[in-house]
C-alpha cells in the first residue's frame, strides 16, 4: 500500500475509531458519534458504479478505495438468513445491509458501519470466496502470507463461512482447491504443499495431526528476535513458527481437506541461473475462530477458565488490532495471546488479511452483532504493506537443495577431469565391457562423457586406491543425498501444461474452475496422468504411444527435462536395468521410447498403477487387483539386461511401501475429516432437535464411510507388512551378487543424478497452515 493511501487510510481511522473505541460505547454512544463520520455512501443496491468499485465519502471528503485495500486488510461482514427457529419466536431483524458497504440499523438508521463489502444473506460462500478471500489465497501462492479468519458470536455463521458442507463449501476447502488450481495454471513453477492444523485451547497449543504433540511451543526466528531488539523492520523472515508441528505433504485437494488446511508458500525462479536469488516464502492461515461473545454467563469452573482463555486470544486480537490502527503505538502486544503470536507476521505488516465477520439480524443479538460491528471497523484501518517475503539464508530447503546441487555439479566436473586420463580396463571382463557399450549407447552424448570415467574409476591400480576409496565414500553419500532427493520429488506438484506448451498454447481467459473431485489426478506428482484424463492429451498420449522414437518424442523429452521429473524417471527406464518404480513414475503416460523390457507387462503394469494411483487421489480404494497387480509387478523378476537383480530393485521395493503409506496416510486423514464432520453433525443434532432425523441419516453415512476407509486402511497395513517381509531378502541377495551389477547401477545413478541436477534447479515449494480456536 502506497503511504500516500496509508494516510488517508490513518485518517479516516482516527476519525472512526473515535466512534467506536469507546469502551462504553453502545447504541447510543454510537448514534451520538455517527454525525462526526458521517458516512454518504455512493454505492446501493441500485448502483452499478458501486458494486463495481465500492466506495464512501465521508464529512472530511476521505475516499476509500476498497479495491485497493485489499492489498492490506479486507475487512466485510456477512449476514446469515433469520433461522426457521428465529422465526418461528418471532424475532424481527435489527441489523440489515444496505448495499454493497454498509450495515444499519433498523431501529436506527442513523447508526450505520461501512466496510470494505457487506454481504446480504442470500449471498453465497463462493461470493464471499471470491470477493473476500481469493486475493489473499492468490498471495500465498505468490510468496506473500495470508490470514483468513471468521469472527462472530455462537451461530453467527463462522463455522458455515469457513468450513461449510457439501451443498455450499466453505472458505477452507475452495481455499485448498484454488491452491491446487493455481498451480495446475502456474506451468513454471513447482509447489510443495505441506499442511499442519493445530488447535489454541486455555493457550495451549496442541497438534491435531499428531496426538503426541501437545502443549507446543512457539517460537521467534531469531532474524525476528533480533529486528525487534534492534527496532528494525524485517522483511525477509517468517516470524514465529510452532515448533515440532508435524507438517503433513498433501498431493491433492481431497488429500489437504482430509487434513484441514493452510498454506506458506516457498519458491524459487525456473531454469538453472537461480544461484544466489531469494526463495519465496509464505504462509496461509484459516482459522475459524471460537465465539466471540462474552463468557460472562459462565461463572465457574472449568468453563469459565475456558471462556477467559477464548477471550483472551480474542480481546488481544482486538487490541492489536486496534494498536495497529492507531499508527502511534509503539508496543503492540502480539505476545499477550497465542493466537496473535501465530499471526504477528500476518498482522504485522508482512502479510494480507481478510477478516469475515458473521452476523445474525436477529434482534434477540443486536448487542453482540454491534460490538461484532464495532469490532469489524476498528480492524479496517489496520496498515499493512503486503510484503513479499524474500528468505536470503540457507534456511529454506530449496536454497538447499540448490546449494547441494551446485557442489554436486562441481564435484563431478572435478571427477570428469580427474579420472578421463587414466582409464584401467584390464580389470573388466570383455562381456562386461560390451554390455556397457550397449548400455552407454542409449545414454546421450555428456551422459556418456560423464559416466564412463565414473565407471571406470573403480577399477583404478594400487596408485589411485586412495581416491577409490573416496570416490566410493563420496559415492555413498551422493546415493543417500539421491535417494532422499528421489523421495523429496515424489512430492513435487507442478502444473501438468509445463510440457504441453508446445503442442496446445494456453487458452486466454480466466483461470478454470475445479468442482471438487473433478481432476484431482492432474495434481498429483504423478504428472502425466492428465494426459490420460484430458481429451486434448489422450490424443498426445496415443500419438506419443504410436510413434515412439520420432522427432516429436524428442522434442517433448527436451521439453520436460527441464522441470519434469516424469522425464528423469522414464531416462531411468530406457537404461534397460529395470523399471525405478516409484509414484513418480507411475505416472508416466508418455512410454519410453525404448522397448520395455516385458512389453506386455510394462503395458498392463502401467494401467494398473495409472489406476491404483487415481484411487490414492480421489480417495477411493483402491481396487484388489490393482494392489494386487502392484504387488504381482514387484514381485516378479526384473528383466534387466544382466538378468539378476541390482540395488533398484529394492530401490523399488521401497518406494512402493512409500506409496503404500502414502495411501495410508491419505485414508487417515479422510478419517479424521469424517470423524470430525461427525462430531459436527452431532452437535448440530444437539442444536437443532427438530432437524434430528435428516441429520441422523447424514451422519450414518459418514460412520459407513469411515468403516469403509478403516477396512482400507487395515488391508494397506497388511500390504506394507508383506512389502517389508519381502524388501530385505531381496536386498540381501543383491549385496552377495554386486560386482558388475553395482557397478551398471552406480552408472545409473550417475546419469540420473545429473537429470536430477537439472530437475531440482526449478524446485518450489508451498506450506498450507491450518490454526482452530476450539469453540
Ligand atoms: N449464510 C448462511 N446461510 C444459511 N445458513 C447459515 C448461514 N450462516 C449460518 N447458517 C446456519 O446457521 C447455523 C449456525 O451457523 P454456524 O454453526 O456456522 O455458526 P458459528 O458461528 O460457527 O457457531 P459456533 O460459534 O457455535 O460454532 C447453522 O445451522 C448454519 O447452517
Amino acid at each position: 500500500m502506497s503511504s500516500r493511501r496509508g494516510s488517508k487510510s490513518k485518517k479516516l481511522g482516527s476519525s472512526n475509531s473515535k466512534a467506536v473505541n469507546s469502551p462504553s460505547s453502545s447504541t447510543t454512544s454510537s448514534s451520538k458519534h455517527f454525525p462526526e463520520t458521517s458516512i454518504d455512501c455512493q454505492s446501493s443496491p441500485a448502483s452499478s458504479s458501486a458494486r463495481s468499485k465500492p466506495q464512501c465519502f465521508y464529512s472530511e471528503n476521505l475516499y476509500v478505495d476498497a479495491d485497493r485495500s485489499k492489498e492490506n486488510v479486507t475487512v466485510t461482514v456477512r449476514f446469515r438468513p433469520l433461522s426457521p427457529r428465529e422465526i418461528r419466536l418471532g424475532e424481527e431483524i435489527a441489523w440489515y445491509a444496505d448495499g454493497e458497504t454498509i450495515v444499519r440499523n433498523e431501529h436506527n438508521p442513523s447508526i450505520a458501519y461501512a466496510y470494505d463489502r457487506v454481504f446480504g444473506p442470500t449471498t453465497t460462500t463462493r461470493h464471499v470466496y471470491d470477493v473476500a478471500a481469493q486475493h489473499v489465497v492468490s498471495g500465498a501462492m505468490e510468496g506473500i502470507n495470508g490470514t483468513i479468519f471468521a469472527y462472530g458470536v455462537t451461530s453467527s455463521g463462522k463455522t458455515h463461512t469457513m468450513h461449510g458442507d457439501q451443498r455450499s463449501p466453505g472458505i477452507i476447502p475452495l481455499a485448498v482447491k484454488d491452491a491446487f488450481s493455481i498451480i495446475q495454471e502456474t506451468p513454471n513453477r513447482e509447489f510443495l504443499l505441506r499442511v499442519s492444523y493445530l488447535e489454541i485451547y486455555n493457550e495451549v497449543v496442541n497438534d491435531l495431526l499428531n496426538p503426541a504433540g501437545q502443549n507446543l511451543r512457539i517460537r521467534e526466528d531469531a532474524q525476528v528476535l533480533a529486528s525487534h531488539l534492534l527496532n528494525l523492520s524485517l522483511d525477509g523472515s517468517q516470524g514465529t513458527f510452532v515448533e515440532g508441528v508435524k507438517e503433513e505433504v498433501v498431493l491433492s485437494p481431497a488429500h489437504a481437506l482430509s487434513l484441514i488446511a493452510a498454506g506458506e508458500v516457498e519458491s524459487s525462479s525456473c531454469g538453472g541461473n537461480s544461484e544466489g536469488e531469494a526463495v519465496n516464502l509464505s504462509q496461509l492461515n484459516l482459522i475459524d475462530l471460537a465465539g466471540s461473545e462474552s463468557s460472562k454467563a459462565e461463572t465457574t469452573g472449568v468453563r469459565r477458565k475456558e471462556g477467559s482463555y477464548i477471550n483472551k486470544s480474542l480481546l488481544t486480537l482486538g487490541t492489536v488490532i486496534s494498536k495497529l490502527t492507531d499508527g502511534r503505538a509503539t508496543h503492540i502486544p502480539y505476545r499477550d495471546s497465542k493466537l496473535t503470536r501465530l499471526l504477528q507476521s500476518s498482522l504485522s505488516g508482512h502479510g494480507r488479511v481478510s477478516l469475515i465477520c458473521t452476523v445474525t439480524p436477529s434482534s434477540s443479538n443486536t448487542e453482540e452483532t454491534h460490538n461484532t460491528l464495532k469490532f469489524a471497523h476498528r480492524a479496517k484501518h489496520i496498515e499493512i504493506q503486503a510484503a513479499q517475503n524474500k528468505i536470503i539464508d540457507e534456511k529454506s530447503l530449496i536454497k538447499k537443495y540448490q546449494n547441494e546441487i551446485r557442489s554436486l555439479k562441481e564435484e563431478l566436473e572435478q571427477l570428469k577431469r580427474g579420472i578421463v586420463s587414466i582409464p584401467q580396463l584390464k580389470d573388466i571382463g570383455e562381456d562386461d565391457i560390451v554390455l556397457l557399450k550397449q548400455k552407454v549407447k542409449r545414454e546421450t552424448n555428456h551422459l556418456l562423457t560423464l559416466t564412463i570415467p565414473l565407471f571406470l574409476s573403480l577399477k583404478l591400480e594400487d596408485g589411485q586406491v586412495k581416491l577409490q576409496s573416496r570416490l566410493e565414500q563420496e559415492e555413498e553419500a551422493k546415493a543417500a543425498l539421491l535417494s532422499r532427493i528421489q523421495r523429496l520429488t515424489k512430492l513435487i506438484l507442478v502444473s501438468t501444461k509445463a510440457s504441453q506448451s508446445s503442442r496446445f498454447p494456453q487458452r486466454p481467459g480466466l483461470r478454470r474452475r475445479h468442482s471438487f473431485g473433478e481432476e484431482e489426478l492432474a495434481y498429483l506428482p504423478h504428472r502425466r496422468r492428465d494426459l490420460i484424463l484430458d481429451e486434448e492429451n489422450v490424443e498426445l498420449y496415443v500419438s506419443l504411444e504410436e510413434n515412439a522414437g520420432e522427432d516429436t518424442v524428442k522434442e517433448e523429452k527436451k521439453t520436460r527435462k527441464h522441470g519434469l521429473l516424469n522425464w528423469l524417471k522414464l531416462r531411468k527406464r530406457d537404461t534397460g536395468t529395470g523399471t525405478l518404480t516409484s509414484a513418480s513414475d507411475m505416472s508416466s503416460g508418455i512410454k519410453s521410447n525404448s522397448t520395455p523390457s516385458t512389453p506386455q507387462a510394462g503395458s498392463s503394469n502401467f494401467h494398473a498403477e495409472s489406476r491404483l494411483s487415481q484411487s490414492i487421489v480421489t480417495g477411493s480404494s483402491p481396487p484388489m487387483d490393482l494392489l494386487s497387480d502392484a504387488r504381482h509387478d514387484r514381485e516378479a523378476p526384473e528383466d534387466n539386461f544382466l538378468g539378476q537383480e541390482t540395488p533398484l530393485t529394492s530401490l523399488k521395493t521401497i518406494d512402493q511401501i512409500d506409496l503404500l503409506r502414502e495411501q495410508q496416510k491419505i485414508l487417515s486423514g479422510e478419517v479424521a475429516l469424517h470423524s470430525s464432520a461427525l462430531k459436527r453433525l452431532s452437535e448440530e443434532a444437539m442444536r437443532n432437535p427438530q432437524n434430528e432425523q435428516q441429520i441422523q441419516v447424514e451422519m450414518k453415512k459418514f460412520s459407513d464411510e469411515i468403516r469403509g476407509k478403516n477396512e482400507q486402511i487395515a488391508l494397506l497395513e497388511k500390504q506394507i507388512a508383506e512389502s517389508i517381509l519381502v524388501s530385505p531378502n531381496r536386498m540381501e541377495k543383491s549385496e552377495i551378487t554386486l560386482s558388475v551389477a553395482e557397478l551398471v547401477a552406480q552408472l545409473n545413478e550417475k546419469s540420473f543424478e545429473l537429470e536430477v541436477i537439472d530437475f531440482l534447479c526449478i524446485l518450489f515449494h508451498v506450506l498450507l497452515r491450518a490454526i482452530y480456536v476450539p469453540k
